[in-house]
This record gives structure tokens, C-alpha cells and sequence, in this order.
């Protein structure tokens, strides 16, 4: 079944209509989930959005939670104990679960009533990655319940995505070559946007520097940065900022200035420079995540190359107990 197919399967069996969706998942699956949290939140009037980090959702459960809610896990592996978890505890409650992974084998698979086998590496399309398929499911979900008017503009920026992220990977290239070396020897960065790619802040501090390069790191939203945080920037600590196109980027370019002005290491990453703009003014925020994702993938090999740190490297996760 397709997205649309799973959409309409579900909206068919809700008598009373979807009242809510809930993105459960862990790490960089969960990640991959707050574009499309950020999407009904921004564009929904009536369906309710929640994202939960799995064990949270298990030990916690809404109380909204029932026959009418659709409940979207992912796991990469498939088998990550509190996704599974996640999916059983919504089926218990009546929920309509459907579960994204990259593996055929998952456990999660036995709790999802529909499923995705999502494509991953760097030859497939991203449209087939899961991102943009729970973004996907997202703007279904929208349009069967409310309305939405812009599901043709969000689907050809579908189709659109992955030839800019092509041409931009190999912009940033270079890039990302100088960045690593003159880099090479810190151990802290900040990580600033805001809007629908806040999650991919977050996700590439605790994935891709602390997990993959056991670098510390955080996440700033461009928009909390006057409220704090910005009172550490000096020329010494790293930043690195994504400037997103659409409604959030005045956020972004109120940090830039401030970082230009009082900061030395900063990397940009913008949107708009690497040529998200032919996607449509209504759906384009949406899209800025699919772009820095792949971009910023980009940056981290580089980093992990000239740090010898190879990205897979781990000294707890799967090797004790926890
Ligand atoms: N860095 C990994 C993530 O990349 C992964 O997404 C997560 C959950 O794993 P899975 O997606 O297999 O459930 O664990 C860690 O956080």
C-alpha cells in the first residue's frame, strides 16, 4: 500500500474521524519525525500532533489516546526494544499504528498494522527515505481530515528535493573539506536553526557529534538563542548555523547577524543558497530538513575523516548493558 492507500484505509475505518497523530520513535528516527510534527502544528486546525521520544509514550501514555488516534513508529532496525514497545502499547489502546523500517525481519513489524520498508544510503532517491514519507503520511493525514490545500505544491516538492540536494551536496563538498580541518580540534559546537529543521539540530548534535564523534554538542533554536544562550558566543566556540528558507529564516539571519558580529567560528548552511527555492512559497519550510539532513551528512564524514573517528565507532551502544 502506498501512503495515500494507508491514509484512506485508516480514515475509512475511523467512524468519528482521526483526531490525532502521535510520531514515536528513538534517536535519529525520532528526528526524522519532527518536520512532520511541525507541519500539523503549523498547518492543522482541528488534528492534534505529538512527538515522543518511545519510552516516554510507553511510560506515559496521552490520554487522548484511542480508537481515533494514528500512531507512526519508526525504527531503523526495527527491533529497538522501547519503539516496539511504543507500537504494542498503541495497539492495546485501539490505535491505528503504522511502523517504518529499513528491515523486512523488525519486531516493530508485528505491532504495525501497515508498514513502510523504507530505503536508505546515499544512491536512493529521499523521497523513499523515512522523513519524507512520515511527511508524506503527515500531509495525507491532513488532507483527509481538514483539507489541505496544498497537496500538489507538497507533491512536486516531493519530486523536486532530491535534485537539489544532489547539486547541493556537491556545492558544500568543498566546504565541508576546510571546515573539517580548520575544525579538526575542537570538542564543542552549537547547532542553531528553527521552524520545521529544529529536530535536525538536535539530531545532528546527539547523533552525528556526540554519538558518531563522542564530541559534545547542543542544539539552540534560533528563536531561544536571545533568551540565553547567546551569552557564551565569543570567538573561540564553534557554531554552526542552518538558515532555513520560509517563515522561520528571519529567526535564523537575527542569529547570523549577531553571530557575525560577536563570533568567529561560525559555518552557515543556507537553504536558500543551496537552492530550495524553486519549491513553492507554501510547502518550502517543510523541505528545508530534507536538505540539511543530506547536507550536513556531508560535513560530519569529513569531520569523522580528518578526526580518524570513524562514524560507526562506539564504546557503550550495544556493547554494555543499559
Ligand atoms: N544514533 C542512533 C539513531 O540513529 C537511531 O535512530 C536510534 C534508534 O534506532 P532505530 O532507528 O533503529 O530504532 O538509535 C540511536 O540514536
Amino acid at each position: 500500500m502506498n501512503v495515500h492507500q494507508v491514509i484512506e484505509a485508516i480514515h475509512g475505518k475511523v467512524t468519528k474521524g482521526i483526531s490525532e497523530v502521535y510520531f514515536v520513535a528513538c534517536g535519529g528516527s525520532l528526528v526524522d519525525m519532527y518536520p512532520s510534527k511541525y507541519f500539523l502544528e503549523s498547518e492543522a486546525k482541528k488534528l492534534v500532533a505529538g512527538l515522543y521520544t518511545a519510552n516516554e509514550f510507553v511510560h506515559a501514555l496521552p490520554k487522548r489516546l484511542g480508537k481515533q488516534s494514528v500512531v507512526i513508529v519508526c525504527s531503523h532496525g526495527g527491533n529497538t526494544p522501547e519503539s516496539v514497545a511504543a507500537a504494542k502499547s498503541a495497539k492495546e489502546k485501539g490505535a491505528h499504528t503504522i511502523g517504518l523500517t529499513h528491515n523486512q525481519e523488525a519486531a516493530l513489524l508485528n505491532d504495525s498494522d501497515y508498514s513502510f520498508l523504507y530505503e536508505w544510503g546515499d544512491d536512493s532517491d529521499v523521497k523513499n527515505n523515512p522523513m519524507a514519507i512520515i511527511l508524506e503520511l503527515a500531509v495525507e493525514l491532513l488532507h483527509v481530515v481538514e483539507g489541505y490545500a496544498h497537496v500538489d505544491a507538497f507533491q512536486k516538492g516531493l519530486q523536486t528535493i532530491n535534485g537539489i540536494i544532489n547539486q547541493g551536496k556537491k556545492q558544500v563538498a568543498p566546504r565541508a573539506r576546510v571546515f573539517a580541518e580548520k575544525y579538526r580540534n575542537e570538542e564543542l559546537y552549537y547547532i542553531l536553526t528553527s521552524g520545521a529543521s529544529y529536530g535536525h539540530a538536535y539530531g545532528f548534535a546527539i547523533c552525528s557529534l556526540m554519538e558518531m564523534q563522542w564530541l559534545h554538542a547542543a542544539s539552540i533554536h534560533s528563536g531561544e538563542f536571545f533568551h540565553g544562550p547567546f551569552e557564551v558566543t565569543d570567538k573561540e566556540t564553534p557554531f554552526i548555523l542552518m538558515i532555513n528558507e520560509g517563515r522561520t529564516r528571519e529567526l535564523d539571519e537575527r542569529a547570523q547577524t549577531f553571530l557575525n558580529q560577536y563570533a568567529e567560528k561560525v559555518e552557515v548552511i543556507d537553504a536558500k543558497e543551496l537552492g530550495i527555492g524553486v519549491i513553492a512559497d507554501e510547502v518550502v519550510e517543510f523541505f528545508n530538513p530534507v536538505l540539511f539532513y543530506s547536507i550536513i551528512c556531508v560535513y560530519r564524514e569529513a569531520l569523522a575523516e580528518v578526526r580518524n573517528h570513524p562514524l560507526e565507532t562506539r564504546r557503550y551502544m550495544g556493547k554494555v548493558a543499559y
